[in-house]
């Protein structure tokens, strides 16, 4: 098996760590495998790759696309290091509206993989971060949505106090007031 998969706090949301072949030349590691990731019980048809780069105390999110374009995604951090965040957003789920956040590095190799229902941002641990995730659905931006990232009913602790925002990100609504129409199913991704 060339990841090690754990279930984190919120179990739906998984961390990979890949194994890691180092030589004289430099390393070689597989990111992502169908195979190996549904024996784990993930079984995303990835059909879009995404690569964003931010200068400065950047955060991109919280962003999700609502039904019937939802996303799971699986991101890793190619460039610097970011603090990556997942919040579930799935009305009646155990953990509605608890977040998780992990450190996910060019250093550290490690991905977050989270699955439809979630909202998704990240904020950079360096000057430069180049982020690379795979999306289960393709990009619409009528669907696009976001929750506003210092939503105080989420109460994320993000490391950076004054990050750089877009100007469409500086809008974005609190989830209590965000149009999100995901519902849990116990044993059911998004
Ligand atoms: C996300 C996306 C954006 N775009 C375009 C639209 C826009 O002109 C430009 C920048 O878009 P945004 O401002 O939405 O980019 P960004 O803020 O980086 O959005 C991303 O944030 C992270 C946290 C996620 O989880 C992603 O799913 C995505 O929402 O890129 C695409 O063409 N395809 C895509 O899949």
């Amino acid at each position: 098996m060339p990841f090690i998969l754990t279930r984190l706090t919120i179990p739906d949301l998984v961390l990979v760590e890949p194994k890691v072949f180092g030589d004289e030349r430099g390393f070689f590691m597989e990111t992502y495998s169908y195979r190996d990731f549904a024996v784990f019980g993930i079984r995303a048809a990835f059909v879009q790759d995404n690569h964003s780069l931010s200068r400065g105390p950047v955060l991109r999110g919280l962003h999700y696309q609502k039904k019937p374009m939802a996303q799971a995604k699986l991101v890793r951090c190619i460039h610097g290091a970011i603090f990556d965040v997942a919040v579930d957003i799935r009305r009646g789920s155990p953990t509605y509206g608890k977040w998780v956040g992990v450190e996910l590095s060019a250093e550290n190799k490690r991905q977050l993989y989270l699955p439809r229902g979630f909202a998704h941002g990240f904020c950079a641990l360096t000057e430069v971060v180049e982020v690379v995730y795979k999306v289960d659905n393709y990009y619409s931006p009528e669907h696009d949505r976001g929750i506003i990232y210092n939503d105080p009913d989420l109460g994320i602790v993000w490391p950076v106090a004054r990050p750089l925002l877009s100007p469409k990100d500086a809008r974005l609504p609190r989830l209590k007031d965000a149009d999100n129409s995901f519902v849990y199913v116990p044993g059911e991704e998004g």
